[in-house]
């Protein structure tokens, strides 16, 4: 692509992206950042990308300007820079959660095409999920491009549905962050169980990457493969007697609809008038 893109925020997902962008081959100049802070652009800088503290001279060189800050202060960053937005006329493509693209357009001065994507930090090992929203005026060399700068750090899918994009940040988005929860749940009962601590970090990280490589590429679902360890009479089978008394299904399906609906609360809050 010889386009630059540009990051408004360097915090955690613009350094996944951008840093997939690179390893992908991504000329470095063609990349810019600005963030508040200087301590988070040294590193991008030092390989070569622009880096500035100002975000007006950062949207001023963005072919695609990408919206990476909380989604708490994109309102204050976005309004300032309306006017350079109207002039050149990027594609915005915003990873904050909850925010609509109707409210990113209107702060904006309206009339952008503009991409909502919701990445997930896996992006960092370039194994992440993005789920994508186009609104209507984004044409399809667009969208193609879009695709193409998440796609450098992971799979993709789009959704046409804007109030979709909360459901994806409930699966995906999040959803790191609840395999590490059962991960440190069984590293636990590893331990009360008498393994070290080494051991039973060992054994739960190899067997999620197993079993996730398993579920990837194997020729039976989830469901099938959970039978296939599960031997009558056996021990998978009085473990998952035990999740299933302990309503952990109902607690995921609660877990998920929590956080979707944050998102939703978000837009609320965040995303409404002027
Ligand atoms: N962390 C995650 O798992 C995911 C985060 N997101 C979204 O990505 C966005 C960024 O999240 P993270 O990277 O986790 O946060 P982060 O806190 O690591 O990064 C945000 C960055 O924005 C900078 N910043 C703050 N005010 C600024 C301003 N006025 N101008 C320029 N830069 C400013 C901060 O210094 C910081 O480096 C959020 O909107 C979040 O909803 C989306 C998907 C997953
Ligand atoms: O927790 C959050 O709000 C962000 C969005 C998805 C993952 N992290």
């Amino acid at each position: 692509m010889t386009i630059t893109i540009g990051f408004i925020g360097a915090g955690n997902m613009a350094g996944a992206l951008a840093g997939g962008l690179l390893a992908r081959g991504h000329a470095p100049e063609r990349l810019a950042l600005s963030d508040t802070s200087e301590q988070q652009l040294q590193a991008f800088r030092s390989q070569g990308v622009w880096t500035t503290q100002d975000n007006q001279a950062l949207a001023a060189r963005a072919d695609v300007l990408v919206l990476a800050v909380k989604p708490q202060v994109l309102k204050d960053v976005l309004k300032p820079l309306a006017g350079i937005v109207q002039a050149r006329r990027p594609l915005i493509v915003s990873i904050a959660a909850g925010i609509p693209a109707a409210s990113i357009e209107r702060w904006l001065g309206g009339n952008l095409a503009i991409v909502r994507a919701m990445p997930n930090t896996p992006a960092l090992v370039q194994a992440g999920a993005t789920g994508l929203y186009a609104n209507p005026r984004v044409d399809e060399t667009l969208r193609a491009r879009a695709a193409e700068i998440l796609g450098a750090v992971g799979i993709t899918v789009w959704v046409e549905d804007e109030a979709l994009i909360d459901s994806v940040t409930a699966v995906s988005g999040s959803g790191p962050a609840y395999f590490f929860y059962v991960m440190e749940a069984m590293v636990a009962a590893g331990r009360s169980l008498g393994l070290d601590e080494a051991t039973a970090r060992s054994l739960t990280l190899q067997t999620a990457l197993g079993a996730a490589q398993m579920a990837i590429t194997a020729d039976a679902g989830p469901e099938e493969l959970r039978r296939r360890v599960t031997s009558p009479g056996g021990t998978t089978e009085r473990a998952i007697a035990a999740l299933d008394a302990g309503k952990v299904r109902e607690a995921f399906a609660n877990a998920l609809q929590a956080c979707a609906a944050r998102g939703a609360e978000l837009a609320d809050v965040l995303g409404g008038q002027d």
